[in-house]
This record gives structure tokens, sequence and C-alpha cells, in this order.
């Protein structure tokens, strides 16, 4: 602690009366095994500095009252190289205390407030877990995020903290990672908890984030490429598979509607647009001007590809191309997929992000089921020194002077950190963690433009394999006669395989099948137990029966497994208001205008996940989790930042969301 107080001092000129000022040996700056006290001499040295250069502000999230850790071996030698200004590497130190693997992020540079958590990144895990400290008030204060939820978004944003230094805790209600990309074990079956289909998975280009989010922490999935995205099964006996090659789905597509083959081209020819566009950037914070005023400068091209369709939907410019009224139901299901809405309420960036991703990246599911993603994530945060509780469900947001400073967990437990991350829906993180404050101006503006989106009906089922032909693709969508019905509840079917790609998670001969159809949880409320459970059986028969017909004859005798979820249960395993599948726009949306992105209007206050732009699907929170971590780190001085051109730019990102 002292130690980053100094190297705050050094590069503001302090030094000589700093070193002066230590009651130590000449040679070795702070030798000492055991903690300080905050009255010792030394300390008292340390606040004078500390008030003198920077007022009575907090360093890397610690004031100057706070426990002195004890970090040895740090010599005159080494110490003076803490000025150096450069990019810190393992041999500025003195051996054994020095970590390795975060170096990279370790750079010295005019950054004050992180030269802790940069420090820190470079001591050992035995030295990280000793500095210890405490605010102004004698609580303690120990992190520099608090990440609330441990769903993909709230992973990726802790771990891409971690790695550029921080110090993260994440606090998770239930027993394991995931949140609704989790799992669980019955009689010899690993179900994914939700969705199979994994964008952003593969080896190449930008756009592949789970990937990326691994590998910042060391972590690397075997998968396997799924040949065949979606199967759809649709009215008028239309059947289309999305195959992995694009040429080959164009040619299955076309051979259906050859008189729209033209329209079909400039539709996916302008999706393409898109995601090429998208698939150039580093993608970092949207929030943070010195990133996006710096990709507008490198790609001005692209960026303004990307400002040109930000307001616009899919089903508009399909309408452009396309005039077949079938054709343009099928990519309404197309978008039905990935936004639970039609394609003119989806926003032409996340349609294109997806119907293009497939094809460039592939789907690829990841040997051992998704769970393992959520696991590796939670594996590779506690590597990078950070940590991550279970079964600690936080029932407040705790504000002072209107300032996220803490969290009270529902057993009184209480945690405080210079920010708070809130991977539980808005809905959720508002209405309940901050019930009794008033609902800020652009969260009453979120509220308007976008609802929760409905629930699911889930039914997780083991099956003998014979039921299955040879062929059978891992992903269908079922829609059997009527168009209308794509959005209406129990409409649409979602089936998954994932044991035709991964016969490892099911035991010999047998075969998971996942289906889930949307529901509203006002379907389920207010049932007497016995009812409720009926209910379940009855609707989970009818979708049964549905698929037997369309798919799978004899599918009701191969059962032999067979569980169903209901809202209720994603509400009270996923801690989902109304237990929804993430947020959807109320009408017309001007595409991904009026989604927020991770800042709110509390200070020290930050979302991430499906309610915070670009909104639903893995791949969508897992960039909100890197934008996410990005503006938290450029607010901790672990990033460029520039408070100027922020409070600029946040000001017009709130105006631009105004239109939407
Ligand atoms: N249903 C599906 O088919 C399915 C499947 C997989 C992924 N997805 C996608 O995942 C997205 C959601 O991902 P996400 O990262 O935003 O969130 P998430 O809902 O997956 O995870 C949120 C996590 O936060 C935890 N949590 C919530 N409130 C808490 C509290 N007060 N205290 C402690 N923990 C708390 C939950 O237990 C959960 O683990 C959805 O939009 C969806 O697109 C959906
Ligand atoms: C700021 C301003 C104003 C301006 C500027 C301009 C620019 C630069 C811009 C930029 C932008 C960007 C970068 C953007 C980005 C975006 C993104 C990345 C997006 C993404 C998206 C994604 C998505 C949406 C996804 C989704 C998915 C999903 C949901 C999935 C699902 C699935 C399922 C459900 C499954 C199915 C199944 C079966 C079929 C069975």
């Amino acid at each position: 602690m002292i130690l980053s107080y100094s190297l705050s001092t050094l590069e503001s000129g302090f030094i000589p009366k700093f070193i002066t000022s230590i009651p130590n040996s000449q040679n070795t700056k702070f030798c000492h095994t055991q903690s300080f006290d905050s009255s010792k001499t030394l300390n008292r040295g340390c606040q004078k500095l500390v008030s003198s250069s920077f007022g009575r502000r907090k360093l890397g999230g610690f004031s100057h009252k706070q426990k002195i850790p004890c970090i040895k071996q740090v010599n005159a030698q080494n110490w003076d190289k803490f000025s150096y200004r450069g990019p810190l590497k393992s041999s500025n130190f003195d051996g054994n205390e020095i970590g390795s693997a975060k170096m990279r992020y370790c750079e010295v540079g005019h950054r004050k407030r992180g030269l802790l958590s940069r420090l820190k990144s470079v001591l050992s895990v035995d030295n990280l877990a000793e500095i210890e400290g405490e605010r102004g008030d004698g609580r303690k204060s120990n992190y520099d995020a608090i990440v609330i939820g441990s769903g993909i978004g709230g992973l990726v944003a802790a771990t891409q903290l971690a790695v550029k230094g921080a110090r993260v805790l994440v606090l998770e209600k239930y027993v394991i990672p995931g949140g609704s990309s989790g799992y669980y074990e019955r009689d010899g079956y690993t179900f994914d908890v939700g969705s199979s289909v994994m964008f952003g998975f593969s080896e190449k280009g930008n756009l592949n984030l789970i990937t990326q989010a691994l590998a910042a922490v060391g972590c690397q999935m075997e998968v396997i490429p799924d040949p065949t995205t979606v199967h759809f099964h649709l009215p008028n006996n239309l059947s289309v598979r999305v195959h992995r090659e694009y040429s080959e789905f164009i040619t299955e597509l076309t051979s259906k509607f050859p008189h729209e083959k033209e329209g079909i081209l400039k539709f996916y020819g302008e999706c393409w647009k898109i995601f090429n566009a998208l698939n150039s950037l580093e993608l970092k914070s949207l929030e943070e001007p010195v990133y996006l005023f710096g990709q507008f400068f490198q790609k001005p091209l692209e960026c303004l590809t990307l400002a040109f369709y930000l307001p616009q939907n899919a089903g508009d410019i399909a309408r452009k191309y396309i005039k077949d009224p079938q054709l343009l139901s099928f990519i309404d299901a197309e978008c039905f997929i990935v936004s639970t809405v039609n394609a003119l309420q989806t926003p032409m960036i996340n349609a294109s992000m997806v119907l293009c991703d497939r094809h460039f990246g592939g789907i690829n599911y990841p040997v051992g089921g998704v769970g393992g993603i959520a696991m590796s994530l939670a594996k590779g945060l506690i590597d990078q020194g950070s940590e991550i509780l279970y079964k600690s469900n936080v029932a407040k947001i705790l504000l002072e002077n209107g300032k996220a400073v803490g969290v009270r967990l529902s057993d009184g437990r209480e945690f405080f950190a210079q920010t708070i991350i809130s991977n539980a829906t808005r809905w959720d993180t508002f209405g309940k963690l901050l019930k009794g404050e008033n609902l800020p101006k652009e969260e009453e503006n979120f509220q308007k433009v976008y609802v929760k989106a409905p629930s699911f009906l889930s039914i997780h089922m083991g099956v003998k394999a014979e039921v299955l032909p040879l062929d059978t693709d891992c992903h269908h969508f079922v829609l059997e006669d009527d168009w209308t019905r794509l959005e209406e509840p129990y409409g649409s079917i979602f089936l998954s395989i994932p044991t035709v790609l991964d016969s490892s998670l099911a035991p010999k001969e047998r075969h998971i099948l996942h289906i889930f159809t949307t529901s509203s949880i006002e379907d389920w409320e207010g049932l007497p137990q016995k009812d409720y459970e009926a209910k379940k059986e009855m609707i989970a028969d009818k979708i049964i029966s549905r698929l037997e017909k369309k798919l799978f004859p004899g599918l009701k005798s191969s059962i032999v497994f067979k569980e169903v979820g209901t809202p209720k249960t994603h509400r009270r395993y996923l801690a989902r208001d109304k237990g929804t599948y993430g947020p959807m726009p109320r009408g017309t949306p001007k595409g991904l205008l009026g989604m927020p992105f991770n800042t709110t209007g509390i200070e020290g206050l930050y979302c991430v996940g499906d309610s915070c732009f670009p909104g639903q699907g893995v791949i969508a929170v897992a960039f909100s989790g890197v934008m996410c971590a990005h503006r938290v780190a450029a607010d901790i001085g672990l990033e460029k930042k520039s408070p100027v051109l922020d409070s600029a730019l946040l000001r017009l990102l709130g105006w631009l969301r105004t239109l939407a």
C-alpha cells in the first residue's frame, strides 16, 4: 500500500521529500513482515504526502487509514525502478515476490489511481491476499470491483478486469457459475440450462468473444464444429437447413425461393457488410471516448457504416429487397431465434452479427457442455488472484452520498469496493437491489423503450438413441402451421440435441433433448402445487406430441428421463424478474440506439448482461462484459481516460438514447 502511494508520489515529483520522511533503512524502503498500524509515523508521512499531492482522494480504493501490507524485499534498487516509465517487467523486482503472467498490463504510466492495481498484479498471490485495506470509516474495502452475479456477462467483466490488474469479487446467488449458461447433472446426463447454440466461439476474427474471454485467463476449450446452426421446420412444409457453409445455405434458401434469389443475396450481403465492419474493429467500450475516437480515426469507413446501421432494424432492410411474404416470415423466424421478436423489431447490427458469424467462425459446441465455459472463466478469475463466492445472494446495493460503495447479502454480510457491477437485469438491479431509491431518469427511459421478454417453458429429456434418425441435426426450430403463431406463447418450439455433437453428455445409447418455448410467468402464478404440477405435465405433453408428429415418431415412448421447468423455475434459479429471457422493445425500436451501455445514473454503479447494449445472447452479454470492464478500468485508472471527453461523450450518448 505504502508502495502505491509512493509510486504516485514518485510520479508527482515528490520523491526526495517522501523518501526522507520514511523512517527506514537507507537501502530498504520497506521490508516489513508485519502489518503496519495506521497511527505509525510512517503512515503519517504518507498521509501528508497523499493530502498534499491529491487532496484527500483515495488511491486505488484505499484511504490513508488503511493497514499497510507487508511487502518484502522491495529494496532501494528495485524501488527506483518504479519510477521507470515503461513496461514493468519481473526483472524490475527482486525474484520471489513477483508474479509473472500479469506483466503485460503493468505499465507505469501517467494514471495514478491504477497504480495500486498494477502493483498488485506484479506481486505474488500471497502478497495480494495480504493487501487488506480499510475505508476511512473502518469498514473493509478490499476490492476494485464487486460483480453481482456470475452469468457470462458478469464473468467476462470480472475476468477482463482481473487481467487488467484489478482485484475483483464476484458474488453469485447459486452454487455454480454461469446463470442461464450454467449446467446441471441428473441420472448421468449433463444438461445445459439454456441455449446450446454458441456464437463467437471460433478461432477466427475479432468477434470470437467467448474464445477471447477464455484465452485472456489462460483457458482454452475443445469445441466440436456444428455443421448446421439450425434446421427450420416451418409452415407450408418449408424446411430450411442453415448450413455452416454460407454458399450451401444460400443455395438451399434460393432453391425454395428461386424468384427471390437477388433479394436474398442483397439482404444477406448487407448483413455481411455490417459484420465485416464489426469484425474489423477492436471491441472495447463505446462509452470510452479515447478508444471510440481512436477507432473512428483508424477505421473511419467501418465506424461510419456501423453508425449508419445503429438505428436500423433488419425487417426494414429485408423489405427493401424481398417481397415474398413467406420469405419475409422466414427472415422473421431467423431474427426471432436471437431476439424473441420479429425482424421489424430486431436491430440490424444484431441480426448481421448472428446471421454471419454462424458462417464465418461457425457454431461450435464446447466438449463437456456449455457449463464448462462459465466454470473455466470462474477458475481463470481465481487464477488471476480475484475471488468468487457462491450462495451469496446480494439483497442490497449500498450507497453513500449517492455513490455505490458496497453490497449487503441476504445473510447480512457486507462487502465494499470502488465500483459495483450488476449482472442482474436492470429491472432487478433498480427494482430490488436499489429498492426505495429514486429510479434514475436513464432507467425510466430504458423501461419506456424496453419491456421484459417472456420467459420459457423448458423440458430436459433423456431419450433412447434409436428414436432419432442417424442424420438428425443438433438444433431445430419448429412452427408447423401458422406463421402468426411465431411470437405467441407456446407457438414456436426450440429443440437442441447436444448429444448429436457430444455423446459424453448422456449415458450410453441415450440422447438429450432440450426443448423450450416462450411462456409468461402470469400463466403459472397463483396455482396450488397440484394444479401447477398437472399444468406442467399437460403443456409439456402437448409440446412433445407436436415434436413426435413433426420430427420423431415414437418419441413419447422413448423417454427415459424428463424434467419440466417453468418461468417460475427460471425466476428462482436465475434470479431474473419474472424469469424473463431479457429485454425486448416495447414497440418498433430505433435499432440499438435506445439500448443503454454499462454506466448508470448512479456513480460507481455499472450494469452488465442482457439489459445492456447490445442485448440478449451469450455472445452479446460477453461483449457487454468486455465493454463494462474497459469502462470500469478507465474509471479506476487501469486504462486511459479523458475526463473532459468522457462527460461530453456520456452526455451525447444519453441524448441519443432519448431519440429511440
Ligand atoms: N434461456 C436460454 O435459452 C439461454 C441460455 C443461455 C444463455 N442465454 C443468454 O444469456 C443471457 C443472460 O446472460 P447474463 O450474463 O446477462 O445473465 P444470467 O441471467 O445468465 O446470469 C445472471 C447471474 O446472476 C446471478 N444473480 C442475479 N441476481 C443476483 C443477486 N442478487 N445476488 C447474487 N447473484 C445474483 C444469477 O444467479 C445468475 O447466475 C440471456 O440474454 C440469454 O440470451 C439464454
Ligand atoms: C457509439 C455511437 C453512437 C456510434 C459509434 C458507431 C460504432 C463504432 C458502433 C459500433 C458498434 C458495435 C461494435 C456493435 C457491436 C455489436 C455486437 C457485437 C452485437 C452482438 C450481438 C449478438 C447477438 C444479438 C446474439 C444473440 C444470440 C442469441 C440470442 C442466441 C440465442 C440462441 C438461441 C435461443 C438458441 C436457438 C436454439 C435453437 C434453434 C434450438
